[in-house]
């Protein structure tokens, strides 16, 4: 899926937001766990629920791979099961990789080919060789982690030379390695105020920002600090959404929360006459 694509989309369904697979085996209502494979029946009726209201899903591959080759084989099934029934929606691996280019264009292999993802997060640290590999597929992206939502971000992410921090370094070099077109970046909303200072360096490009809901952070600040004229914002919202409930109404629920969340951005988006 590229740019354009992208927010037409966004405008289309009048929402910006990205729902997070985080499925937690031990948080999955208990009468789905008698099933052949309840992390695949959690995630079918929770994007059966929600995808009328999410312009993207965003499994956290932590949540399959800790469950051995029975949570690669779920992770499968979801990632096809959205493919075939809502092929519009943009799918994110939130994989956070990145090693010495020989692996990375393995990762990339696993991931933008033989899973139908559309992006991949992707760690910085090792610099342009370990990121590039992700940038050889069309239409593909890479989401490079900039400014993180946790408590931990303040140990190594603010360093300063120069005058720089160290996200803002990450935002600027990156750009000699992607473009507004295949790289987008990960800000935490916990940390929206900052997103001012960083719509400075990358103006256009789309930004994920997750932390909204059980992190507490604000969607109407980052909508105020962070939104350009491409709405330029994924929004995720894992937890908030997938365990509101965890009665045999999950999905009920899922699908509550996920429209309450909808409006919003829609108000939002309508202030910045973009739809
Ligand atoms: O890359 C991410 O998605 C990510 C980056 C970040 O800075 N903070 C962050 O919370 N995330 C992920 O976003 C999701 C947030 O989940 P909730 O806090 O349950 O909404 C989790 O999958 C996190 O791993």
């Amino acid at each position: 899926m590229n740019y354009q694509a992208l927010f037409e989309q966004i405008k289309k369904k009048r929402s910006f937001l990205c729902v997070g697979l985080d499925s937690d085996i031990k948080k999955i209502p208990a009468h789905l766990l008698n099933t052949e494979d309840p992390v695949f029946e959690f995630n079918k009726a929770i994007v059966d629920a929600t995808a009328e209201f999410t312009v993207a899903y965003k499994p956290n591959i932590a949540f399959y791979e800790c469950l051995g080759a029975k949570g690669w084989i779920s992770l499968e099934k979801t990632v096809n099961y959205i493919k075939e029934n809502y092929s519009d929606i943009f799918l994110i691996a939130d994989a956070k990789r990145g090693d010495i280019g020989n692996t990375s264009k393995m990762y990339a292999s696993a991931f933008l080919e033989n899973m139908p993802f559309d992006s991949i997060t992707v760690a910085p640290y090792m610099g342009e060789d370990s990121v590039t590999p992700f940038l050889e597929y069309d239409n593909k992206w890479v989401i490079l982690l900039a400014l993180t939502s946790n408590k931990g971000a303040f140990d190594l992410q603010f360093f300063e030379q120069n005058n720089q921090r160290l996200f803002e370094r990450v935002l600027e070099k990156s750009q000699e390695w992607g473009t507004k077109e295949n790289m987008m970046y990960v800000v935490g909303a916990t940390k929206a105020e900052m997103l001012g200072d960083i719509r400075k360096i990358v103006p256009e490009h789309f930004l994920l920002v997750p932390g909204v809901g059980a992190q507490g952070g604000s969607l109407q600040e980052v909508a105020k600090y962070g939104m350009n004229n491409a709405c330029g914002l994924l929004v995720n919202s894992s937890r908030g959404i997938i365990f509101a409930d965890s009665s045999e109404k999950f999905a009920e629920a899922a699908k509550e929360e996920s429209r309450k969340l909808q409006e919003e951005m829609e108000l939002l988006l309508k202030e910045k006459s973009l739809i």
